[in-house]
Parts: C-alpha cells; sequence; structure tokens
C-alpha cells in the first residue's frame, strides 16, 4: 500500500471510467470522486459504475469512491480532470483555492471554458494557482468504449515538463494501452477542442444524407482550418498528422462512439439542440467548443469556414441544409 502512486480521478462518466479501469489495473491507488452519492454507493456495493461503461469492474482493494471531493483530492499526487468542460469549474467549486496546490494536474477534458473561452490549462493556472510545468493533458484518439472493451488504445500526455510526462505514461501503459509524451501541450489541447467541431460538421452532413466522398473533403479542409487557426494563435513547430492531432479528428469523425458526431446526425436529421441533448445521455463538448473559438476567432480572424457553419446553425438557428450548401461550395 504505501508505494502506491496515488491518484485522484474526478467525473463519474465514461472517460474517468475507463481511466479509472486502467489505473487501478495498474495497482495505482485511485480515489475516485463522483457527484451523485447513488454512484458511489452502488460502486461501493456492486464495484461497478450503474450510469456508464456499467460492464466494467472494479477491485476496491485499488478504487475508493467518494462523494466528497476535497476528500478525494487531498492525499492524491495526481489529479484527473475528466468532467465535461461546461461542469468543471461547478465541479471544482468546493476546492479552496490552494487545494491542487504541489500536485500534477492532468486534463483529461476536451473542451474549454464556456464563456471565459479558456483552456482547461489555463484556467487550472488562473483560478487554483497550478504552474504550467505541473500539468499535463491526456490526448489521443481514445474512446472510453473501446478501453472498456481492451481494444488496442494510444494516448499522448502532453505536458511542458516532459519527464513529468514520462512519469503519467508509465502509469498508463499496459497490455492495450500505448502512451507518449509530447511538449505542445496547447497544441493538443486546442486540436482536442476544434477535432469536436469537425465531428459535429460531419454529422450534421451525414444526417442530411450526405456520404463519405463529402465527410473525406470535410474532415481534409478541416484539418487546414485548424492548421490555420493554430499557426494564428500560437506557431509552434508541429506535425499535424500525429495521432494526438489527425487521429483525434479522425477518431471522433468517423466512430460510431462518438458524441459530437452522434449529436451533429441528429442536429442535421432536424432535432432541435435541446432535443438532442436530452437524448443524449453523454455531453457533446462540440457543442460548447465552437462557441468559444468562433468568440476567440473574432479577434483572430482566421478564415474558418466549418466552425462558422457549425456555429450559425447551433446559436443563430440557420439551417443546416443552408450551411452545408454554403460549405459544399468553399470546399476543393
Ligand atoms: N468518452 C470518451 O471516450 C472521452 C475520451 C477522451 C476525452 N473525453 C473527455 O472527457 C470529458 C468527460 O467526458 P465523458 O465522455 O466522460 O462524459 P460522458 O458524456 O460519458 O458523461 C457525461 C458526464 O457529464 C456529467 N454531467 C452531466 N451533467 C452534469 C452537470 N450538470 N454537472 C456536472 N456534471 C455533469 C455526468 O455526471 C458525466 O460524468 C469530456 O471533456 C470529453 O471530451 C472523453
Ligand atoms: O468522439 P467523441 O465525440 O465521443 O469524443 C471523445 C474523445 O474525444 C475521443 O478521443
Amino acid at each position: 500500500m504505501q508505494n502506491r502512486e496515488k491518484v485522484a480521478v474526478l467525473g463519474g462518466g465514461s472517460w474517468a471510467t475507463a481511466l479509472v479501469k486502467v489505473l487501478s489495473e495498474n495497482k495505482t491507488d485511485v480515489s475516485w470522486w463522483l457527484r451523485n452519492k447513488e454512484d458511489v454507493r452502488h460502486l461501493q456495493q456492486y464495484a461497478h459504475n450503474p450510469r456508464y461503461l456499467s460492464g466494467v469492474r472494479f477491485d476496491l482493494e485499488y478504487v475508493h469512491p467518494s462523494n466528497d471531493i476535497r476528500e478525494t483530492v487531498a492525499n492524491a499526487e495526481w489529479v484527473i480532470l475528466a468532467v465535461p468542460a461546461a461542469f468543471v469549474q461547478e465541479a471544482l467549486a468546493a476546492l479552496v483555492p490552494d487545494a491542487l496546490k504541489g500536485k500534477t494536474v492532468v486534463s483529461a477534458v476536451k473542451g474549454m471554458i464556456p464563456g471565459q473561452n479558456l483552456l482547461i490549462t489555463d484556467f487550472l493556472e488562473q483560478e487554483y494557482g497550478v504552474p504550467a510545468d505541473r500539468q499535463c493533458v491526456i490526448a489521443g484518439p481514445c474512446h472510453a468504449e473501446e478501453v472498456a472493451l481492451e481494444k488496442q488504445s494510444y494516448l499522448t500526455i502532453g505536458s511542458h515538463d516532459l519527464t513529468r510526462a514520462e512519469m503519467f505514461c508509465a502509469l498508463l501503459r499496459n497490455r492495450y494501452v500505448k502512451a507518449n509524451p509530447l511538449d505542445d501541450i496547447d497544441g493538443v489541447e486546442y486540436c482536442a477542442v476544434m477535432k469536436n467541431i469537425i465531428a459535429l460538421a460531419c454529422g450534421i452532413a451525414h444526417g442530411l444524407n450526405y456520404g463519405d466522398n463529402f465527410q473525406a473533403v470535410m474532415v481534409s479542409n478541416s484539418m487546414e482550418e485548424i492548421e490555420r487557426f493554430l499557426d494564428a494563435l500560437m506557431p509552434h513547430h508541429r506535425d499535424l498528422k500525429g495521432s494526438a492531432y489527425l487521429g483525434d479528428l479522425l477518431v471522433t469523425a468517423y466512430s460510431q462512439f462518438s458524441r459530437n458526431r452522434t449529436f451533429g446526425n441528429m442536429i442535421g436529421r432536424g432535432y432541435t439542440v435541446k432535443s438532442a441533448q436530452f437524448e443524449m445521455n453523454m455531453v457533446a463538448e462540440g457543442y460548447y467548443a465552437v462557441q468559444s473559438i468562433y468568440q476567440l476567432n473574432k479577434h483572430l480572424k482566421v478564415d474558418m469556414p466549418i466552425t462558422t457553419a457549425v456555429y450559425n446553425i447551433l446559436y443563430e438557428r440557420i439551417s443546416p441544409g443552408v450551411e452545408i450548401e454554403i460549405l459544399k461550395d468553399k470546399f476543393k
């Protein structure tokens, strides 16, 4: 017990559940905060999450579910944040400003703080004083559902401190998960936000009965859109063909498990935003992300036709058919 690494995982959704599986199977001591008391009781009694990936069984010698976020975080050396971006502020509200002092904080979130349009790492530095070199982000094309099924998966751990990133990779690596460090933490974080918008656009087109030919052109145009935005915001020598960038975009744009594509598909088929959100038990980050990226781009003025189209559909109530028709003429 004494030599075990101590990790806190915050969040009760699919990704938190998959990460707790990987960490605890590696015999890491995991304190797990879930906001729902009933879910905590269920986990303590039956050793599985009743709401998400409920087929995954946990060894309660290593997994300690709790409803108390302060207690969960208190003894941990590593704190993993796996709550959808829109609920991060609410989730962390019970923590005092220096609760994360001296800990390494790892964001598993692929979204931005709505309204403030902040990356999660910037928010953690601003609100909780977590210095940039004590932060990591989990990136890469990795669906929780496939981790639960132990399908071969790849993660990229972004950090300014590559030694720290490598230490975190070591906590994750197993028979079916490979993990590699990368120093472009801001680049992978932004790319993870933007790929959700593109997946939403792919879903919308699919819902409107566009086919694979159109989607392939949408995805290739979107890589150029992402590159233009990243180059304008923070030029860095990065290889966007890497799995943390292009790979993550592809899995989200094409997978049956994608929340963002599913949400977009419903919008394309005529659902309202409210009814699509109501039908999904999961959160499509792209809905919030598109507003943040659109607002940030008001200053940057980068040519971003796909982001603009998704924003117009979701926030300006312009018909999906009209917006995709406009995109059709812009694509090459
Ligand atoms: N699911 C994946 O495969 C995956 C992979 C990589 C990264 N991520 C990222 O992980 C983060 C968490 O997503 P997820 O997929 O685990 O979520 P999910 O869609 O599986 O579940 C929704 C989560 O949102 C929480 N939630 C819903 N309403 C809430 C509210 N009002 N207040 C607080 N919490 C609320 C639920 O408790 C649950 O934890 C997201 O940023 C996502 O982009 C997910
Ligand atoms: O594909 P989505 O929309 O479910 O998002 C989940 C993850 O970001 C995939 O890496």
